[in-house]
């Protein structure tokens, strides 16, 4: 789509930008924003066509998420209906509002949107590696800039298409050449997100992957139900030495530090976040879940939030030319 090239090229320079994407009854509107130390440009599409472009020349980033507050003040969204914010930076899907306003998924108060770390919260990818191992914790996928690929408005749900390839720098650590296609799309109470990893290499490659979704919650009132009967492997104490088990609670509770890989979890888990919601998380081809709670390690903020993670822990082997794809929708019940 036009307006979206002019998007993607007005931002190819940009240390962080964002994506909102909001729905409303009568009107759509996707919003790319991108801040540099001096310069905040903004487009807004409202029904796929270019409404605004413009250069600021300041902003503030002496606010808790450095930059984030600054990019959310120059948006101009309806937020009748929902919204969704997503940071080219990482793909990072960081905020998503349900139709009163609250906000059901979480960014850390560490938070930075600098580009100098993956940001902590909302749905940060861990790809091509899941955790500790050969290459950094999580892999690359959360820390380098994607590209704006396409936005549609398909029967009033707004989307957002994003890719990375490999580049210099994912090839320092993995020196596979693939695709990564992340598409998101706000529907009416529903998040829908589809992963597509792509072996365009000459040789096979591996890896495993995640969605380390942050969840808004009052910890002493979560609970986790779908898990009972998985084969565990329990990352406390010692992540690089999982302990396996076997689930046999109807409802995981966090009255501790949780950090537990469950093995071929169901297609739906339901997340009570302690705040009121129930929260139905269904997936397609993520075939395992993660639960992390950091608790007292992360004393200012481990109270409001919980990570419930669609994961897929066992290797994935992709051929030249084969494709692995995983779909997660979350939404209120
Ligand atoms: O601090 P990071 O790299 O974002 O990871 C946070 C947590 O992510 C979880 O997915 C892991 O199971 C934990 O072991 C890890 O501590």
């Amino acid at each position: 789509m036009a307006a979206a090239s002019i998007v993607a090229s007005s931002f190819s320079s940009a240390c962080s930008s964002l994506l909102t994407i909001s729905s409303s009854s009568s009107s759509f509107a996707t919003t790319a924003q991108s801040l540099s130390p001096s310069a905040l440009k903004f487009i807004a599409l409202r029904k796929g066509v270019l409404l605004k472009h413009k250069t600021l020349l300041s902003y503030s980033s002496d606010s808790r998420h450095k930059g984030r507050e600054a990019l959310k003040h120059n948006s101009c969204v309806c937020q009748a209906a929902g919204s969704a914010e997503i940071y080219l930076y990482g793909a990072c899907v960081t905020s998503w509002k349900s139709m009163d306003g609250k906000d059901l998924l979480f960014v850390r108060p560490d938070a930075v949107f600098n580009g100098i770390k993956p940001i902590s919260g909302g749905i940060p990818h861990c790809f091509p590696q899941f955790g500790p191992g050969e290459i950094q914790q999580h892999g690359f996928a959360r820390n380098v800039t994607w590209n704006l690929l396409s936005t549609e408005n398909q029967a009033g749900s707004p989307s957002v298409t994003l890719d990375i390839e490999e580049s210099e720098y994912s090839q320092s650590m993995w020196g596979h050449a693939f695709k990564a296609t992340y598409k998101v799309a706000l529907e009416a109470e529903r998040l829908r997100t589809e992963l597509i990893i792509k072996n365009t290499d000459t040789r096979p490659f591996f890896f495993t992957t995640a969605l380390h979704t942050y969840f808004s919650a009052s910890i002493g009132g979560v609970s986790v139900k779908g898990l009972k009967g998985c084969r565990t492997l329990n990352k406390d104490p010692d992540p690089k030495n999982p302990i396996p088990g076997v689930e046999e609670r109807d409802s995981v509770t966090f009255p501790a530090f949780v950090d537990c890989m469950y093995l071929n979890s169901p297609e739906e888990l339901l997340l009570e976040n302690g705040l009121g919601d129930r929260i139905s998380i269904k997936n397609k081809g993520w075939t395992d879940a993660v639960l992390w709670n950091p608790y007292l390690t992360m004393e200012a903020s481990y109270n409001d939030f919980v990570c419930v993670e669609n994961a897929k822990l066992d290797k994935v082997h992709l051929q030249p030319g084969e494709s692995w794809e995983a779909k997660q929708v979350i939404s209120v019940v």
